[in-house]
Parts: C-alpha cells; structure tokens; sequence
C-alpha cells in the first residue's frame, strides 16, 4: 500500500514535471515560429518573466516576497497543471496493461530487439496479446484479423494509451499504421460515445495525422475509416491536386482528418478547419516531414493547434541524427520506442534479400530488360514488381521506352495527373498492371500486397530513401527481394549503402568496396542530407523481428 502511495506521488512528481517542461517547450516553439514570421501568443508570458528578473534587483526584502509569490504561483499552475494531465488521461477510453510475467516480458523485449527510453520512468510493459487492451468490444472486433500485436504495436499501445508522446522507430511493413490508429480511436471514443458531436461543422475534429504523400495519406486513411466505421468515428483525407470544395464538404461532422501539410494550411487559412481542438496529432513518415521541404509548413501546422492539450506522436522506419532536434521542439517528455539493435544504424528490413549490381550508366535499361525477363516468365510471371526512378524526366522515359517494348506498366511521378497517379496505383495494387515504375513519391509508406522484388534503376538521392524503397516489399512478416544498379555517379553514398547492406547481412560486392568505405556528405535542397562514416570493422548483425 505504502509502496503504491510513494508511487502515485512519484507519478504525480513526475506529472508536474512534464507540464512544466511542456509549457516551457510551448514557450520555445511558439518563439521559434516567431522568429519565422508567424503570430506570437506567448508575449505575455515572456513579457512577465522578465518583469519578475528587472524586479529582482530590488530590495532583497521586496525580492524576498517576490521570489514567495512567483513559487506560489508556479505551485498553483503546478497544480492545475496535475489536475489537467489526469483530466487528459481521462479522456482517453483504453489502456493497455500487460498480464505476463516478467521473464516473458524480458524474453520478448530480447527476441523483438525493443528499447524503450522514457525519461519519465514509466516503465510500461508491452502487451502480448489484443486481450490485454482494455477497449471497446468493437475495436477488438477489428484487430481479430491479426494474430496479435507486432513488436511495435506492443510496446507503444501502453504508453500512447497513458497519454504519452512518443517517437516509434521501426522497420518498414512492421504495422506502424494500427500501432497509431488504435490510440486514435481510444482518444476519440468518449466524445462520440457521449453523442455530442454536431453533425453540420467540422468542430469535432480532434485528431490530425501528416502525411508526406498523398498516396500515403489516402491509404492512412482507407486504414482508419475502416477502423473508424466500426465505432461510429468519421475520418476524412485532405490532399492537394483535387478539389478544395469536396474536401471541405467532407469535413462536417469528421474527427479525424489525415492530410498532406499544404492542402492543409490551405483549408486552415480558408478557415474550413480549426486545429486548435487537436489532441492527438501524428506525424507520420517523421524523418522526412522533418527535412527541409517541409519544415515550414510542420511549423505553421503546429503553430495552429494548442500544444498544451496536444499528445504528439511520431513514427516511422528511419531516423536520421539530423531531424532530431526539430523533433524535440514538438514533443513533450516523449518515450521513445525502437525495434531494432543499435541506435544510430540506418537499418533495412532483415527478410529482404538485397543485390547490388555495380554497373556503367549505360547498362542500366539493357540490364532491366534482362531482368523483367528473368522475372516475369514462368512460375514468376505474376510477379509485381516495382522499379524506382529518381528523376520524374527519367520515370516517363522508361516507361515510354519499355511500353514500346510490349510492356503494360504503369507510373506515379509528380509530372501525372492525380487522376493519373490514383489510377496507375489502383491497377497494381490490384494486380491488373504488374509493373509500376515510380519516383520517390512511392518510396514511403505505401503497403501495396505481394510486391516480390523492387528494382532500384538509379540510387535514390539518401541511404533513408533506399531503406523505404526497398521496403515496399518483404511487409507484414513476408519475405522480398531488391535489385539495385549502382553507378560511379552514386559513389558517395556507396559507404551508406555498405552499412545498410551489413547490418542487415547482406552481400557486400566488391565493386562497390573499390568506391571506398567514406559517406560524403551531399545535400539537397528539399530532400536534406545525409553524412556518415562507414565503419569497415563493423561486423554485420541480424535484426530480429517477431
Ligand atoms: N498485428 C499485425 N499482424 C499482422 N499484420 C499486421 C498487423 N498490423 C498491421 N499489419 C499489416 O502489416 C502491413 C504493413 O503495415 P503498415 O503499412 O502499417 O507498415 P509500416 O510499418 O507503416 O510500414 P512503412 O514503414 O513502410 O510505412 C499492413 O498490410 C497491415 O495490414
């Protein structure tokens, strides 16, 4: 009982703590976003702190009282602040509490390869199994299609259901989608179950999840509306390239908006979405809604909804030392949870067997010839696969050229339609075209069934563009394979690659040791940069998953 007790005030301890460091947080990002041209509305707050320092040269007996009154104070908002965490935990329908023992705990925890760091000391455990979620019978229902958890899933439900903020590192296929949608849900229950929601305005929408793409927000999306419908909850998309007036029809009575960030600062400065009652905002494909394209527009998007009632979340399969601290700026307190062995490594799906052809430019399309015809004939012939392009120019060059040849594919760069991109996605993802040739656009996130191999024609522009690339196939505990053609134009990232490949213990050729073992840095005004020192002692180590 006592133990308890000293556990509820260390709890409580550390409730305080975390609010107080929140409002603080809300201080800096609302500063930094000034210095960017945006609104402050932390003025007063800043103004008063300094009129308590100009006051404190005074009279020691005045500054004596002073110091009395400010601690009161903090005290009270201390207070309240307890108060409005409980209130916040409330708020959400679920939890998730594990029911194994602790030698089972350690034992998955070790076969799954899961570090959690929580520098709140939580020590929530994962959970094994659905049973041990506590909520509604109906979301349950839902997950039945699915053995049990991923690692993923397991280790971040507890604390996302706390009401934590959290950062979800895991390779790509590994179920991130659910491990962020289930808590989505359990946040939005009590007010759809207390039938408050107005029906006619988009003044019930309380969680927001970013997307990068629109391809990959319209399949979040598909992901919680299915979700969703089973427990009366309405989830909208909004992205560019279509019609404003439908999306914003759509947004009456929705509550939860998945979106791409331009369309939605367009729809937030038409004043047809307010994200000031946003609790539970996603930012999905993380690393790369932190990199310089989208840096701003993340800003603005944060800027608009209440940081002191906003749970922030972020996943995703690559996490890059450099977007780090803009992360940081957002998050409050996050646990961060990590499936996989080492920190700073870059690391690929293990059950993808990964080739690397060094090769002359000049190979590249007699090469892919070669192989479309190796794999799309005999048992392979229903085979789908996926080539990547890097530059939109080059995409419709190839397919223009292997059209010509007799082939049927199909394409998504930034130079179709968005017509033309839903299409040319539906019919692969379908089966009806087999071959779809793609721009990085397709590189993150998109889960599209039985692709057997990805073939990269040229080197993406980062080592994190060719880990989501590759992982478009090997999902959901399959196996996959990549081919990748690698010229003396990419060279330099050739020591990036060599990490990638050994950590995930694959082969490395000799070619492409001749490059050497030095990442240089490159950088690049929209897809930032990536630097790193290959380390050729470093010996090649199995990622585990589940
Ligand atoms: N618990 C589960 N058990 C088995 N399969 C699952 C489970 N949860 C999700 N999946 C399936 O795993 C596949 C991959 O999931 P998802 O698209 O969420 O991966 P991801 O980790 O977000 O990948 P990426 O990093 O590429 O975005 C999906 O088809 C999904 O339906």
């Amino acid at each position: 009982m006592k133990e308890k007790k000293e556990t509820k005030a260390k709890t409580d301890e550390k409730e305080k703590k975390k609010k107080k460091e929140k409002k603080e947080k809300k201080e800096m990002e609302n500063k930094q976003i000034t210095s960017n041209g945006v609104p402050d509305s932390a003025e007063s707050t800043t103004t008063e702190t300094n009129e308590v320092s100009e006051n404190s040269d005074k009279s020691s007996k005045k500054s004596r009282k002073e110091k009395e009154s400010k601690k009161r104070r903090v005290d009270d908002i201390e207070e309240a602040a307890t108060v409005e965490s409980k209130k916040s935990k409330k708020s959400i329908q679920a939890t998730a509490t594990s029911r194994a023992t602790d030698a089972d705990i350690d034992k998955f925890l070790k076969d799954s390869a899961i570090t959690i760091s929580d520098s709140l000391d939580n020590d929530l455990k994962p959970v094994l199994s659905f049973e041990e979620l506590s909520i509604d019978e109906r979301v349950l229902g839902f997950l039945k299609k699915y053995p049990k958890p991923t690692p993923i899933q397991s280790a971040s439900w507890p604390f996302l259901l706390a009401g934590r903020d959290l950062i979800g590192v895991a390779e790509t296929g590994s179920g991130k989608t659910m491990a962020f949608a289930v808590p989505a849900v359990a946040y939005l229950l009590p007010t759809v179950d207390k039938k408050k929601m107005k029906a006619k305005d988009a003044s019930n929408i309380s969680v927001l999840i970013v997307s990068p793409t629109r391809e990959l927000a319209l399949q979040i999306h598909e992901n919680l509306d299915a979700l969703g419908k089973a427990v009366n909850v309405k989830a909208v998309c909004v992205y560019g390239g279509v019609s404003k007036d439908d999306q914003k029809r759509a947004l009456n009575g929705a509550n939860i908006v998945v979106a791409t960030p331009g369309r939605l600062i367009d729809l937030v400065n038409d004043d047809a979405i307010d994200l000031k009652k946003i609790t539970y905002l996603v930012l999905d494909e993380a690393d790369r809604m932190l990199e310089k394209g989208f840096e701003e527009d993340i800003k603005r998007i944060m800027q608009s909804t209440d940081a002191e009632n906003r749970k922030t979340v972020m996943f995703t399969a690559t996490w890059p030392p450099s977007v780090r601290d803009l992360a940081s700026q957002f998050l409050s307190n996050p646990v961060k949870v990590m499936i996989g062995d080492r920190e700073s490594e870059l690391k690929a799906n293990a059950r993808i067997e990964q080739v690397v052809e060094v090769m002359d430019p000049r190979q590249k399309e007699q090469r892919l010839l070669q192989l479309l015809r190796q794999y799309q004939s005999g048992a392979n012939q229903n085979d789908k696969i996926l080539i990547f392009a890097l530059y939109k120019k080059e995409a419709a060059r190839v397919e223009r050229s292997l059209q010509s040849k007799g082939y049927k594919i199909v394409a998504i760069h930034g130079d179709l339609s968005q017509a033309q991109r839903t299409s040319a996605l539906e019919n692969f993802k379908t089966g009806a075209c087999k071959l779809l040739l793609a721009t990085d656009v397709a590189a993150r996130g998109l889960d599209i069934p039985a692709v057997t191999l990805v073939i990269n024609l040229t080197f993406p522009l980062t080592a994190e563009d060719y880990v989501h690339r590759i992982g478009r196939t090997g999902r959901a505990g399959q196996s996959g394979k990549a081919i990748t053609f690698f010229t003396e134009h990419e060279k330099h990232l050739s020591g990036a690659l060599i990490n990638v490949l050994r950590s995930a213990d694959q082969p490395v050729p000799e070619e492409l040791l001749k490059f050497g073992g030095h990442t240089k840095k490159k950088e690049h005004s929209v897809y930032g940069a990536f630097y790193k020192n290959v380390d050729s002692q470093q010996k090649a180590k199995k990622i585990v998953f589940d």
